[in-house]
């Protein structure tokens, strides 16, 4: 039987002093406020409710209408999403980063001992901020020789308090930790595999490994509630069971409670028990059966639309195609770390690669060695070999394979620069010339020489409507949002739509190299149906290469038992690579 919802009649008599503050946030959960007549054992509580920004003062456009949720000490929770970055605003919301009309008034944590503020932590992996600024950062730094500034470790970074000089140097936080949070510490570094990366600069850690030292860290700051984002995003298959046992047991023990944020095609641990479903701005909460019962068949129905066909690809043998990519031995060492041992790889026109290996295994750094990102890709010597396009990395111009290949990777999302002024049209116009600013009149780049005939760009200017219509708002079924989508700005789109916005760059320009890193991150269900079946469906022509790198299967576009010649596998392991067809 579903637990049912505490309601609570709207005429109540509450003997309340309410001084509540708009800004949850700021506001101590239990100060001032008679809670007598709610249960003690309420975590959460937020009686109906319409949600609204800050700054939509006359609550004209709520983000989500009637929004009703408890949650109980000792049940499991999961806030599982379907519309876009809906899921983060729910948890968002928990955050203290919306109103609520009208306010609660035991606030949303009615018996939270300490101030909300710190009883409250949400560890979000959406990417780069929106205020982070509009320009573009240089991410390949790291790869390189690490600068005086870029050598600070993650010890130093993210955990100082565990350095032995940390409380006699800081003044400020002059506490040396408890013997509690050193055991917590411990425990917790080494069953992350955190220990050996302490000492090394922040800079060189994996997405995989710096995220994981994100949530140590956010853990070591002993929140009562905390609010896990996408936790298993970027993490790898063997780490995955190890990270939700550690989550588990640390939410039996309330030390913190956990709740957990998921995509809907995520699965969902077995230890939730319940789960908030957020859907085009309402939002349902119960039981995990329950309420998964309910919603499957509104997913299934969304998902469903346009069945996968079999791979469109080319009948000309694979030995008789191009190669785009030839390594033979290829290393890449740092000091004494060697990341990349004796590697070779043929990637010929028209290939489907999968890119696979556990976190750390050395994905990225391989990608920046064939796309010429990478300074050793300019010095493999004899009898190690390099040749991309047919000609060793020395012998191509950057902005050359820039043209060359199309890229989407936690990176590039990063790094592209969020500027107030740049349309959704402008970013995706930046593709063609695999530049960061748009160019030329009209925004669709001023080509290699700088001279595009106008043939060439009538050309550009039709790909650009066209990705955008095929893989945008239209595409995955909202067509309210897809008017005038390509004139909205791009700093103002949600981490999902902004994500695919780097898509249709990467592909806008038919490369003959995609690479698509990591692509689906903070999208919804329906935006990556659509994109998947697009890149099957002629997105990606016979005669252009895909390399996708996840940890996930069910995330390749292309399936191993589809017709035609099957995706191929290649493996990394502790740096060494392994192929399978
Ligand atoms: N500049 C550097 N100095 C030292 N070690 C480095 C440097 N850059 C990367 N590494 C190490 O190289 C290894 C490979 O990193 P890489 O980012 O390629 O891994 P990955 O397979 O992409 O991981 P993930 O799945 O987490 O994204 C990691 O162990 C990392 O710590």
């Amino acid at each position: 039987m579903p637990r049912p919802l505490i309601s609570l009649p709207e005429a109540m008599s509450w003997t309340r002093r309410t001084t509540i503050s708009f800004r949850l946030k700021s506001l101590p959960c239990s100060a001032l406020i008679h809670t007598d007549a709610l249960s003690k054992d309420l975590l959460i509580h937020i009686p109906k409710c319409n949600v609204y920004r800050f700054d939509d003062t006359k609550s004209t456009s709520p983000i989500f209408c009637g929004l009703e949720w408890t949650v109980r000490e000792g049940e499991s929770w999961a806030v599982v999403g379907a519309g876009s970055g809906e899921k983060t605003t729910l948890l968002e919301v928990l955050d203290g980063n919306y109103r609520l009309k009208p306010p609660p008034h035991g606030g949303i944590f009615p018996f939270l001992s300490s101030s909300s503020a710190k009883a409250v932590s949400l560890v979000s992996f959406a990417h780069r901020p929106r205020s982070s600024g509009g320009q573009f950062y240089d991410y390949t730094a790291r790869y390189g020789s690490v600068w005086e500034e870029d050598r600070i470790t993650l010890r130093q970074s993210m955990f100082p308090e565990t350095l032995p000089e940390f409380a006699r140097r800081d003044n400020v936080h002059s506490v040396e930790m408890t013997r509690e949070d050193k055991e917590l510490f411990d425990e917790l570094v080494h069953k992350l595999d955190l220990e050996r990366l302490l000492d090394l600069p922040l800079i060189a850690l994996s997405n995989g490994q710096t995220r994981k030292a994100r949530i140590l860290k956010a853990l070591l700051v002993r929140p009562e509630l905390m609010l896990l984002d996408e936790p298993l995003t970027g993490v790898d298959a063997a780490t995955r069971p190890l990270l939700l046992t550690i989550l588990h047991s640390l939410h039996a023990a309330r030390s913190p409670r956990i709740v957990l944020g998921l995509r809907k095609q995520d699965p969902i641990p077995e230890w939730i028990t319940h789960v908030a479903a957020v859907m085009g701005g309402s939002v349902r909460t119960g039981e995990k059966e329950d309420i998964l019962r309910k919603l499957s068949e509104k997913w299934n129905a969304q998902t469903g639309r346009g069945k996968s066909t079999s791979p469109k690809q080319t009948s000309i043998p694979r030995e008789k195609r191009d190669v785009l990519v030839h390594m033979e031995n290829v290393n890449v060492r740092y000091h004494e770390r060697h990341v990349l041992k004796d590697i070779t790889w043929k990637i010929h026109a028209g290939d489907r690669w999968h890119l696979q290996g556990p976190n750390g295994s050395g994905k990225t750094t391989l990608l920046s060695i064939l796309i010429g990102d990478h300074p050793q890709s300019y010095t493999q010597r004899s009898p190690s070999h390099l040749t991309l396009f047919g000609k060793p990395r020395s012998k191509h111009a950057t902005s050359f394979l820039a043209t060359r290949v199309g890229i989407v990777s936690p990176e590039i999302y990063n790094a592209f620069p969020r500027r107030r002024a740049m349309t959704v049209r402008e970013a995706v116009g930046t593709g063609f010339d695999g530049t960061y600013v748009p160019q030329g009149k009209r925004g669709v780049g001023l080509g290699l020489q700088g001279g595009l005939t106008e043939e060439e760009e009538k050309w550009r200017l039709e790909r650009v409507e066209e990705v955008i219509s095929a893989l945008g708002p239209s595409g995955w079924g909202d067509s309210e949002k897809g008017e005038g989508f390509g004139q909205r700005n791009f700093a103002d789109l949600s981490a999902g739509e902004q994500g695919l916005v780097l898509l249709m760059r990467a592909l806008v320009g038919r490369p003959p190299l995609v690479i698509l890193d990591e692509v689906w991150s903070g999208m919804d269900g329906s935006m990556i149906e659509n994109a998947k079946r697009y890149l099957r469906e002629g997105g990606v022509g016979q005669e252009q290469a895909v390399v996708v790198v996840t940890h996930w299967e069910e995330e390749v576009p292309w399936r191993r038992e589809e017709g035609g010649e099957s995706i191929r596998q290649f493996r990394l392991q502790e740096g060494s690579g392994i192929e399978s067809a």
